[in-house]
């Protein structure tokens, strides 16, 4: 890297082994289209903007690099350049692991500071503009240290430590796409509107660069993003966990999460826009609807059982009554919500499904397509303790093969309270526990937002089964051992076909 243009000759494998690199099992081909830079006295930051040629569909990628000529303690730098053990020697690390490039990101935001590319590229005519936004009321801070959020994320989180007042989180966007990122102004309108139903918002990073298929040429679209970081928090997803696999009641926290949810509903309503959802609308949704169940059938084959049923619902959904169309979470489940003792339920995440195109995550949409997504998060919980006592009561018959025999009806797996429970009497108890959180969600949704959930069934049962067929793709796609929970659930969903005269029935 001894021009602010080249990248480390081992980048693409690097790159290929980061959980954040969509094409998994490919080898990245760059074309580094751009970048900036910030010179601080011990190490050059230079982000890169890669284009990735390498999968099917051209992707882009930034990767900020920090280089030092001293190792930074305890860090494995992604590259080594010049003639080890001389003065040439320069160690490159992934940014986000020095706290260097925290510190910059956060100077950068809360500073208003507009920056520009001194690379090639912005000689040859194309200037990369980086412009920070500091979120109104949001006070200076003072960095002592920073470390890398580890876990299962589609971006690059950093936890900075500041001097005084709380840690601070800065989401590093990996893919960048032209436009706003819904994370960033959503949960910048809702804090704005004194909400501390997600976390308070801190900056963010704009950037610009080359983009050939756009009109001007130009792209513009989020970098990063710094909000209040919530320590020492579990999200709702092991919270319920625990609690559906003890058994205990969650229906309070059920109640609770329907009323935040029609809180920031009702929050977006009034600080964005909406609009009346017209016939060209209904058809449009249903339209995609219907190609995401083609696709879904496509990769799930076992789904064309309940084709006929599934486009039964669809139809009624076009003949129900729509409420009005506005900005929404769009991926909404147990594991994008915190739990905050003191505060409740804090949102997080709303940059919408990761497989959807940017651009339409930004669209009005419907907030039932949230109901929807945490209802079937409850199932999930359900079908998650389901599969854990299998494995557990498998696990046992087989350190206990003597037994086995008369345990494999009742194959046993240990019940932290109550000793052996059998994993028929595990499933169903979940499903009772998952039944209670989705009735108490709804209903704590319907009181906050007076808009009555279990007279638009039909509605939200299209919605259910759009998000369990996405969740199928992503099952089958991300973890094939999972992918009864939607299957099992489109088939229970596709049974409340209006032909079958079953809506006519209570049911949840
Ligand atoms: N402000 C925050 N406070 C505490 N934890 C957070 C905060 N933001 C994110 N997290 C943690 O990081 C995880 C990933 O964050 P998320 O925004 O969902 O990133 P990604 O889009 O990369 O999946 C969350 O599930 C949560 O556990
Ligand atoms: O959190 P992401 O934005 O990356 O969302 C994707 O991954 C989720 C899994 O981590 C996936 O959620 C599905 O599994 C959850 C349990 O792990 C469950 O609570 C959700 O209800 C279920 O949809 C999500 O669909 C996907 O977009």
């Amino acid at each position: 890297m001894s021009t602010e243009a080249s990248i480390p000759e081992n980048l693409p494998q690097w790159v290929a082994a980061q959980r954040w690199y969509a094409d998994k099992g490919s080898i990245p081909r760059f074309e580094r289209i751009g970048g900036w830079r910030i010179d601080r006295p011990a190490v050059v930051i230079t982000t890169h903007y890669l284009l990735d040629h390498g999968a099917g569909r051209a992707t882009l990628y930034q990767v900020p690099l920090t280089e030092r000529a001293e190792q930074l303690e305890g860090v494995l730098p992604v590259a080594t350049i010049g003639d080890a053990g001389t003065a040439s020697e320069r160690f490159i690390y992934d940014a986000p692991a020095d706290p260097a490039y925290a510190e910059a990101l956060l100077e950068v935001m809360l500073s208003n500071s507009e920056l520009a590319d001194s690379s090639p590229e912005a000689s040859a005519g194309t200037i990369n503009t980086v412009s920070g936004h500091r979120q109104p009321g949001a006070a200076p801070v003072e960095v002592t240290g920073s470390h890398v959020l580890r876990g299962e994320q589609s971006n690059t989180s950093i936890i900075v430590d500041v001097v005084s007042g709380p840690p601070v989180i800065i989401k590093v966007f990996r893919a960048l796409h032209h436009g706003e990122n819904p994370d960033v102004t959503l949960q910048s309108a809702i804090a704005a509107a004194g909400s501390a139903l997600v976390p308070r918002s801190i900056g963010a990073i704009e950037g610009s660069w080359s983009d050939s298929g756009r009109p001007n040429g130009r792209a513009t679209g989020h970098l990063a993003f710094a909000q209040e970081f919530l320590p020492g928090v579990e999200d709702a997803w092991r919270v319920a966990l625990q609690s559906a696999e003890a058994d205990e009641d969650f229906t309070a926290k059920a109640h609770k999460l329907g009323v935040a949810t029609a809180e920031v509903h009702s929050v977006l309503a009034a600080a964005l826009p909406t609009r009346v959802a017209t016939s060209a609308d209904i058809d449009a949704t249903l339209a995609s609807m219907r190609l995401r169940h083609a696709a879904a059938e496509a990769e799930v084959p076992s789904l064309a059982e309940y084709h006929v049923a599934i486009e039964h619902i669809y139809e009624a959904a076009r003949l129900a009554s729509w409420p009005a169309l506005q900005r929404i979470h769009g991926d909404y489940h147990l594991g994008q919500v915190l739990w905050v003792h003191g505060r409740g339920w804090v949102l997080l995440d709303f940059e919408g499904e990761p497989m959807r195109p940017m651009a339409e995550r930004s669209e009005l949409d419907l907030t039932l397509r949230d109901v929807a997504g945490m209802l079937r998060s409850f199932d999930y919980v359900a079908g998650s303790v389901a599969q854990n006592a299998l494995v557990a009561a498998s696990a046992l018959a087989a350190s206990a093969p003597a037994a086995s025999a008369s345990a494999s009806a009742s194959a046993s797996a240990t019940s932290p309270t109550d000793g052996p429970v059998s994993p028929a009497a595990a499933a169903s108890s979940a499903v009772r526990w998952a039944e209670a959180a989705r009735l108490a969600f709804m209903d704590g949704y319907t009181e906050r937002s007076g808009f009555d959930l279990r007279a638009h069934r039909l509605l939200l049962d299209a919605f259910e089964i759009d998000k369990a067929l996405y969740e199928a793709v992503y099952e089958a796609r991300n973890r094939p051992a999972w992918i009864d929970i939607p299957v099992s659930a489109i088939g229970r969903l596709a049974a409340h076909d209006p032909a079958s005269g079953v809506h006519n029935a209570e049911y949840i």
